[in-house]
């Protein structure tokens, strides 16, 4: 039995639908079995498999008073479908928070940054002019270009799908429109306005990136798409909302390992992957090797003959997987803007490969002809308000050729206009046909790949709309809201997801949506419902055996055990001169010691908090991290062997101002995840007499900065704050047994 689902329905009956299908559709209404009706929404069953035609019909047709939406659903259980929506409108709803907040941040900065600041940041271009463009479905049509003619746009972030707002004098005011950008050129942004004020079709105006509105857009699209999936998808979907539960699978024999150097739990993570029917997981702990193993999923499954398409959250996530690929002599084609792309792979990005397409060449010559007509139409009169006078084109071509003149505009005027009108159709019609042939060319280039690589967000791009693949690979999965890797996962019928829940989960803005769990993960989320569908890799390759092991313990059920290519790895192998250290630092420094807590508990170094700022800096404690940087680097060490880190923006602000050294990266805890230096400098900053220990009690954050380092760990803190909080207590009394606490 087939059923649709009819949505927003206001008070209607069984009778009420029966009439409109009779009415609106060429259905008979005799097919339609069971009504049930839920609040706004209801559950109609559809017999003869006419279901997706009578959903098409009626989809926006009147139910009694009320205009509705009318879709197709692959379910036979009204319940599953609701739990579906509930699912659907609080991830929607989450999403929406975290937009509104984006925004308020947005006009935060419009607030406090002058106009010159943002346009250099990229958020902002001034000195625009606004042209009308006509109607098109997504509202009225205005160009903005630079004042001064034929000045190119400076660089900016804003880009097609963004939210922009247009000011004149002040972007403050309330009733500033906001469009949304449709077309963008070096010389052009063209966006779409549901409510225009005329001031915008003159000078003098002002474009602020209002909010990225994009992505957030594509997580809602992703999250409707799920609504209304089928097959594959709809089956993912129901594991995800707890409907369905997985299917049992086997792990599937490799006969051939493409990377001869994984370990057991690696390989047991792909044969597991491959044997899954619907998702598996590859929980890797820091270090552990999760991309690479993630890659020979992605080469089995080539080999296999699958489609893949391999995404993380950030770009820098995306680039290291096309890196390994390539390493491993493996084709991919990279989706995302270039200028996010690391120089070195831009040649393996679709805007470059594109190039060598000759549909792409064709669709550029057409191009060139176009602006060569703007050019041509340049002499003759545009048709603005001035001359046209409400006549319509076709109404001027009409006046031209019987060479007739028209309310008050002479009849040269009209022949100049209509001169125009007729370039502007040859224009438009070259543009449309270069827009094709380009479609065309990508569509063939990504045909030709079988992986793709690219971002969650650009995963929902037009570019690959439609498109589906065997096989979704998403890195970082635990550094990605649900709805953003909801994004790729709605191209694809199985999906494998590498991270970790044990290290920080993704940026929540908005305090709302961070309480009501947006910061759960999907991948966690499942890790925890089905732990056989979870692998856990347990042999990493970074850190000295003395550093991992805390963690292990503490986050990681002691299944960590650390490879004997770095298991006893100390400083001594990168022969510092310690005749070099100062003698009160020497015990914090000996590079035979791998972990080091330097307790500050007897100095006088409170923390403190800069005025206005809800982050926190300790001078004491920086002076101190200086001075060891300052003494490793008289040893002999590489600047770029050594990080410091602290989980506060201010002190990392401080730290970075004292320690103004190239290549020696001083960065937030937050913005270190997934990175590693021989040295560690860990500033803990908390110090005070209430045992506030703030965002330091995510322990999350904590093992992220313990597992950093590869051959020496120096943790900064005050004993006395930190070990109130029962982790840091752990931390300490561990530091005692198994490593060094020195007291300052
Ligand atoms: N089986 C292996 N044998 C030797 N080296 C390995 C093995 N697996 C991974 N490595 C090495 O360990 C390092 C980390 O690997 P990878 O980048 O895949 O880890 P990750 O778990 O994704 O890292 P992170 O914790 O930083 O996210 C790399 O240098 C990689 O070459």
């Amino acid at each position: 039995m087939e059923h649709i689902l009819i949505t927003e329905i206001d008070n209607q009956g069984p009778g009420d639908i029966l009439g409109a299908i009779g009415g609106e559709t060429d259905i008979d209404p005799a097919i339609i079995g069971n009504i049930d009706i839920n609040g706004s929404k209801a559950f109609v069953e559809v017999n003869g498999k006419k279901a997706t035609k009578l959903a098409k019909q009626l989809d926006g047709k009147k139910v009694g008073q009320s205009r509705v939406s009318v879709r197709d659903v692959d379910t036979e259980n009204f319940e599953d479908l609701e739990t579906v929506f509930e699912y659907s409108d609080r991830l929607k709803q989450l999403v929406e928070l975290e937009r509104e907040q984006e925004m308020r941040e947005h006009e935060e900065s419009i607030r406090t940054l002058s106009g010159q600041q943002r346009e250099a940041d990229g958020k902002a271009i001034l000195h625009l002019r606004g042209r009308d463009e006509g109607n098109a479905l997504e509202g009225k049509l205005v160009k903005f270009m630079r004042q001064h003619k034929g000045e190119p746009l400076p660089e900016t972030e804003i880009s097609v799908g963004d939210l922009v707002m247009i000011s004149h004098r002040d972007p403050l005011l309330s009733d500033n429109p906001t469009g949304t950008v449709v077309q963008k050129t070096n010389y052009s942004i063209t966006a779409a306005f549901d409510q225009p004020r005329s001031f915008i079709f003159g000078k003098g105006l002002r474009m602020d990136l209002y909010v990225n509105d994009i992505t957030y857009q594509r997580m809602k699209d992703a999250l409707t798409q799920l609504e209304e999936a089928k097959g594959a998808l709809a089956e993912l979907r129901n594991i995800f909302v707890g409907i369905q539960a997985p299917i049992p699978s086997d792990d599937k024999e490799v006969e051939e390992w493409f990377n001869g150097d994984l370990n057991e739990s690696q390989k047991k993570a792909v044969s597991a992957s491959l044997g899954a029917d619907d998702f598996h997981l590859i929980h890797g702990p820091p270090g552990t090797g999760k991309t690479t193993t993630a890659i020979e999923v992605i080469e089995q499954a080539m080999a296999d003959g699958k489609s893949v398409l391999a995404t993380a959250a950030s770009n820098t996530a995306v680039d290291n997987i096309l890196d390994f690929l390539l390493d491993r002599s493996k084709e991919a084609v990279r989706v995302g803007h270039p200028a996010r792309v690391t120089p070195k792979l831009k040649e393996h990005t679709l805007d470059s490969l594109i190039k060598e397409h000759p549909k792409f060449s064709q669709s550029e010559e057409l191009r060139k002809q176009a602006f060569e007509k703007k050019e041509e139409q340049e002499e003759f009169t545009h048709p603005s308000g001035k001359y046209r006078r409400g006549m319509s084109n076709s109404k001027i071509k009409e006046l031209a050729e019987d060479g007739r003149s028209s309310r008050g505009v002479s009849a040269d005027k009209i022949q100049e206009m209509a001169q125009w009108i007729e370039i502007q159709d040859d224009i438009e019609e070259l543009f449309e046909e270069a827009d094709q042939l380009r479609e065309e060319a990508v569509d063939e280039l990504l045909d030709s790949k079988q992986v793709i690589c690219t971002t969650n967000s650009t995963a929902g791009s037009e570019l690959l709309e439609g498109r589906h693949f065997d096989l979704v690979v998403i890195d970082e999965a635990t550094q990605a809201t649900e709805p953003s890797c909801l994004i790729p996962i709605t191209h694809g019928r199985k999906v494998i997801m590498a991270g970790d829940h044990r290290q920080l989960p993704p940026t929540v803005k908005n305090r709302k949506a961070a309480e009501q769990g947006f910061k759960e993960t999907l991948f966690e989320r499942l890790a925890e419902k089905y732990s056989g569908k979870r692998s856990m890799l347990d042999i990493q390759y970074r850190m000295h055996e003395k550093i991992m092991d805390f963690s292990s313990r503490q986050f990681y059920e002691e299944g960590l055990s650390a490879d004997e290519s770095v298991n006893t790895h100390t400083l001594t192998d990168l022969q510092l001169d310690i005749n070099a250290f100062d003698n009160e630092l020497m015990d914090i420094l000996d590079p035979a010691e791998p972990v080091v807590f330097v307790d500050t508990v007897q100095l006088d170094a409170a923390e403190r908090s800069r005025q206005g700022s809800t982050s926190k800096e300790n001078p004491e404690e920086a002076l101190w991290v200086s001075n060891m940087v300052d003494n490793l680097l008289r040893a002999g060490a590489y600047p770029s062997d050594i990080a410091v880190i602290s989980p506060y923006d201010d002190q990392v602000d401080l730290l970075d101002r004292k320690i103004d050294v190239e290549d020696l990266e001083v960065k937030t805890v937050d913005g270190f995840q997934g990175r590693e230096k021989e040295v560690i400098i860990i500033s803990l900053t908390r110090s005070n007499k209430d045992d506030q220990i703030g965002f330091l009690k995510d322990v999350r954050r904590l093992n992220v900065s313990l597992t950093r380092a590869k051959r020496k760990l120096i943790v900064v803190g005050d004993s006395a704050t930190v070990t109130s909080h029962e982790t840091y207590r752990e931390f300490v009394d561990y530091v005692k047994s198994w490593g060094r606490v020195v007291r300052l």
